[in-house]
């Protein structure tokens, strides 16, 4: 399905949706933590999911990868389109999902091995044995997360000795060895400095060139800086979704305004 966007200079241009939520439901036993959310998320977009705690941010990203699956009270309803196929079709294949969809998490969990086999585990997952494939792989994934240089020389070394900062960009390198379509990022930044925080942010920004993103933030300046789209979830329902410009400078409801100038959350 492809969406008629307004640039800026009032050029229209089309672009393609890779997720879209229609009438998606979602409960953890009897308690709903999602109602009726409905909206699209667009190739190549960065896509910033804000709310305040609670509000069921976590769950619906974890749904895009049917990862909220893992807890056995969940029941699902409506539909999760991933490039125009329902996700929550019994029919569909949840590890070819996984191969499409990405994610990276809040804490930086890179696997107790070096920084190689970190990169190359899911190639090798995924039956690449060649060692010079692997080799490239790992070094063109750690180069488009922005961490080749720190670590060229020291590919062996185990990776709980990188800084937090340096895990995560390992972490994101690790997604992309699997050549993803869609990455996923869980507050990628909540467990950094300042410094990390930026260099994730500007790397996050240089992959939606070629990935398109979807971002859940506490952080409503960084959804501002980086996102095109924000989506602000309170209490499990959509409040709102557009350009992030119009999100943080115009919002339509009187509780996004309320939210985004912090007046509660
Ligand atoms: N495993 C679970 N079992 C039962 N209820 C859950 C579970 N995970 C989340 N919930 C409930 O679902 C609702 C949404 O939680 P979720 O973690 O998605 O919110 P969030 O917006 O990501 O919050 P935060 O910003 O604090 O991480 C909350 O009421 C929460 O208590």
């Amino acid at each position: 399905m492809a969406i008629v966007v307004e640039e800026k200079n009032n050029k229209k241009s089309q672009q393609n949706t890779v997720f879209a939520a229609r009438n998606f439901n979602l409960w953890y036993g009897a308690d709903q933590a999602l109602k009726n959310i409905n909206f699209d998320m667009l190739e190549n977009n960065i896509t910033a999911i804000i709310g305040p705690s609670g509000c069921g941010k976590s769950t619906f990203i974890k749904s895009l990868n049917r990862m909220v699956e893992l807890v056995p009270i969940v029941k699902m309803s409506g539909e999760l389109l991933y490039r125009g196929k329902n996700i929550l079709d019994s029919k569909y294949g949840v590890e070819e999902l996984r191969t499409k969809v990405g994610m990276v998490f809040q804490k930086p969990n890179p696997f107790p091995k070096s920084i190689y086999e970190n990169v190359a585990y899911g190639p090798r997952i995924h039956g690449i044995r060649d060692k010079k494939l692997l080799d490239e792989i790992v070094e063109t994934s750690l180069k488009g997360a922005a961490i080749w240089e720190e670590v060229k020389d020291r590919l062996n070394e185990n990776a709980y000795g990188l800084s937090g900062g340096q895990q995560q960009r390992l972490c994101i390198a690790r997604c992309l060895a699997i050549e993803p379509d869609v990455i996923l990022m869980d507050e990628p930044t909540s467990a950094l400095d300042p410094i990390s925080t930026l260099k994730v942010e500007e790397l996050v920004q240089e992959l939606k060139e070629n990935y398109s993103i979807v971002i859940v933030t506490h952080n409503m300046q960084q959804a501002a800086r980086i996102s095109d789209k924000t989506a602000f979830f309170l209490s499990g329902e959509l409040i709102e979704y557009d350009e992030t410009s119009v999100m943080f400078s115009n919002p339509t409801d009187k509780r996004t305004e309320d939210y985004i100038t912090g007046r509660f959350g």
